[in-house]
């Protein structure tokens, strides 16, 4: 339904000179949900999330932001947008706290409100201590912090955080995600589209996940069903020696695949198809003396990841 998206991405193009970043993609982000993009370095992310917050022009195609148009109706739109940018440019002779209450005041919450949020902003991020030390004296990763803040002031509709963790400490990571989760359920729907490289990070904010390659979209679904698409199950063998691994994968009728950079581990993703299960466990019992470790488990977003990695990937068919 109409109403449950909050962006709508259609046709969109962008070329930079002759070439073409995003290539007519097509996208509905579901509001309330935590969208998390990813994709290899340069497949287009943070053009993607530059345009839907009106920072670029698409060359072809349109994003509509709760209703506007970014292009016609840029105002409006970035009015509901919280932004924080892969690289932010905060003025390094203010301090945190004034960059939070400008920004306040630029929304247009009025001094004292933004003096409020402000606080709350400060005592969310633990930036207490470095409120008043100028931004250019700050480290990186809590200049970090600062964008991410600066991203939440003014309780947008829409968040949208390019590599929103790269450089916090694990602590801050942990307490950001679980701010992120807080915000995303509370106080009326509100949407947050993230793009990262980190596949935890994914595992541990997406609601719903896009998979950008080459211009283009080659996944959108929900973690799990992306995962039940890679294979119910992964089975995960590490033998004696490189040589007994070779053997195995020679012999194997059942499609297991060397590990990369682990000379003597294979792995299979395990269909509902019991004729894979037990070619694999005939496998296994004519390599039986060489196993030393067995492991199943469910697929992780890495198997996603792997999958969609080359082009001719199972998940761009039909599940059986
Ligand atoms: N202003 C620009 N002019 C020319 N080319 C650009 C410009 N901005 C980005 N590009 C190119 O567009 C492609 C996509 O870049 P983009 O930053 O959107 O990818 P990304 O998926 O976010 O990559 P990464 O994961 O490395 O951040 C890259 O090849 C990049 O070099």
């Amino acid at each position: 339904m109409v109403n449950d998206i909050s962006v709508c991405v259609a046709g969109l193009t962008k070329r930079y000179g002759e070439r073409t970043v995003l290539d007519d993609v097509s996208l509905e982000i579901r509001r309330g949900g935590r969208t998390v993009v990813l994709g290899p370095n340069g497949a287009g992310k943070s053009t993607l999330l530059e345009i839907v917050s009106t920072l670029r022009t698409p060359t072809a195609g349109s994003v509509v932001v709760e209703g506007h148009d970014v292009v016609a109706d840029a105002r409006a739109a970035r009015r509901l947008i919280g932004l924080a940018p892969q690289s932010n440019a905060l003025d390094p002779l203010a301090t945190p706290l004034e960059v939070l209450e400008f920004q306040g005041v630029v929304l247009g919450l009025g001094k004292r409100a933004a003096r409020r949020r402000s606080g709350e902003l400060v005592e969310l991020f633990g930036l207490g201590e470095r409120q008043d030390t100028r931004i250019a004296k700050l480290s990186g990763g809590t200049r970090r912090k600062v964008d991410l803040a600066v991203a939440l002031v003014g309780k947008p509709s829409l968040i949208v955080l390019d590599e929103p963790t790269t450089g916090l400490d694990p602590l801050a990571r942990i307490g950001f995600w679980a701010e992120l989760k807080r915000l995303s359920s509370e106080g009326g729907p509100r949407t947050l589209l993230i793009s990262t490289q980190d596949l935890h990070e994914a595992e541990v904010l997406a609601t719903d996940i896009v998979v950008l390659r080459e211009g283009g979209v080659v996944a959108h679904d929900s973690p799990d069903a992306l995962k039940s698409r890679v294979g119910a199950r992964i089975l995960t063998l590490t033998l004696d020696t490189p040589e007994s691994t070779h053997d195995l994968l020679d012999a194997a009728g059942a499609g297991f695949v060397a590990e990369p950079d682990q000379p003597t581990t294979v792995r299979l993703a395990l269909p509902g198809d019991p004729a894979v299960l037990r070619a694999a466990l005939d496998d296994i019992g004519a390599a039986a003396s060489s196993v030393e470790e067995l492991r199943l488990t469910g697929p992780s977003l890495d198997d996603v990841f792997a999958a969609l990695a080359t082009p001719t990937t199972p998940l761009e068919k039909e599940p059986a």
